[in-house]
């Protein structure tokens, strides 16, 4: 990926930007501040031309192998009967409605602390680009109990207990994935210590981010979610009915979409499983664009490690032919390195060969 549009560009740290806080429901053209250059920074892709993203139905007695062909391929594939019920992900899809509806001044009440994690704010990675994103966002790691008592203070539980059954599903969902993802390459329970006993990923950590993307009165000249990997080993993502998401594919020459389909989940590799896989599936470079018409919202469940358990290129993946590519990290440490050098970060810890 170019590193062009991460120059890392650092005026008004993000947490002062209040005044930034746009009124998306009014506003008739899109300012200045919104307004950038490189939307077409590569051609979109007519999906009849390459395939689509492929979808992989988790019941097909195939599956392990088509979801390692797509992890190699791709870095991303959508899954269909993963055994999320429909009605939790109308309920996350409604709460993050709610949330988002709210008055901008009420959702501030709640926003992300300049040195803090979760809360109501511009996308974090704002920072890195000279100018805004169309979206909003709200992050939850932890309880939400304090930022959801600040939006309703009369009635909080609501959005507290979806979001409990939502990343409680999601953690089931995100381990079975694990298994499956790194079954393709031959890894089983045994291989990965800090599964735990019954490679069960009961210590791992995770993340949710709901994002809201506005209609847009000229979407081709703006960007929702600016093109990133996560850094996470997985995500799992909820879209709405509404188009947006959009992945590079290795070896194509543009963006892809990848369409919303009823009931289907977006599963996308992180920077952590690309080092845990020794580069065999890369993490896959995403963006978000906006619509002129439909609001579009998000929820991408973000997958890791324990926060302090070293990953590295797994030891049946390496030997004399294939030598490590990465060197360790704990998630906390790639975090804060992702936060520094945000999509060159993977990079920093690429060993070079001195051969
Ligand atoms: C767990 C996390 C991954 C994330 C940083 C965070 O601490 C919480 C938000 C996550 C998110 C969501 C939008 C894209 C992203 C790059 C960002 O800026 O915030 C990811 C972060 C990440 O994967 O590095
Ligand atoms: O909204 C989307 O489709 C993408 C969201 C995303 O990439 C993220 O939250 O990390
Ligand atoms: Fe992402």
């Amino acid at each position: 990926m170019p590193s062009r549009l991460s120059d890392a560009f650092r005026e008004v740290p993000v947490h002062l930007r209040n005044k930034d806080h746009l009124d998306f429901e009014s506003i008739r053209e899109v300012p200045d501040s919104h307004t950038w250059q490189d939307v077409d920074d590569y051609p979109s892709v007519d999906t009849a031309a390459v395939g689509g993203v492929p979808v992989v139905d988790l019941n097909d007695p195939n599956a392990m192998k088509l979801v390692r062909h797509a992890c190699e391929t791709w870095g991303v594939f959508q899954i269909v009967n993963h055994g999320i019920p429909m009605t939790l992900l109308q309920e996350i899809e409604a709460q993050g409605r709610r949330l988002f509806s709210l008055p901008a001044e009420h959702k501030l009440k709640a926003a992300r602390s300049p040195d803090g994690i979760s809360g109501y704010g511009l996308a974090r990675i704002s920072s890195f680009f000279p100018k805004l994103m169309w979206s909003e966002g709200f992050t939850i790691v932890g309880s939400p109990v304090e930022h959801a008592r600040q939006l309703w203070p009369d009635d909080y539980t609501q959005f507290c207990d979806v979001i409990e059954e939502y990343v409680k599903e999601m953690k089931g969902l995100a381990g079975k994935l694990m298994w499956v993802m790194l079954g393709g390459l031959g890894i089983t329970k045994p291989d990965l210590k800090w599964a735990g006993p019954k490679g069960d990923f009961k210590e791992a950590s995770a993340g949710l981010q709901l994002n809201s993307y506005p209609a847009c009165p000229d979407p081709n000249r703006t960007m929702g979610l600016a093109a990133h990997t996560d850094s996470t080993l997985l995500t799992i993502l909820y879209q709405n009915n509404t188009s947006g998401l959009q992945v590079l594919k290795d070896g194509s020459t543009g963006w892809i979409t990848v369409p919303p389909l009823p009931e289907a989940l977006v599963v996308n590799v992180g920077d952590l499983l690309h080092i845990l896989s020794n580069g065999k599936y890369p993490s896959v470079f995403h963006r978000a664009v906006v619509h002129q018409t439909r609001h579009r919202l998000s929820a991408a469940y973000l997958y890791g490690p324990p926060p302090n358990t070293q990953v590295g290129p797994l030891e049946k993946l390496v030997d004399l032919d294939n030598p490590p590519l990465y060197k360790s990290v704990t998630w906390n440490e790639y975090l804060e390195t992702k936060a520094k050098h945000f999509n060159e970060a993977l990079g920093t810890l690429r060993i070079t060969s001195t051969t």
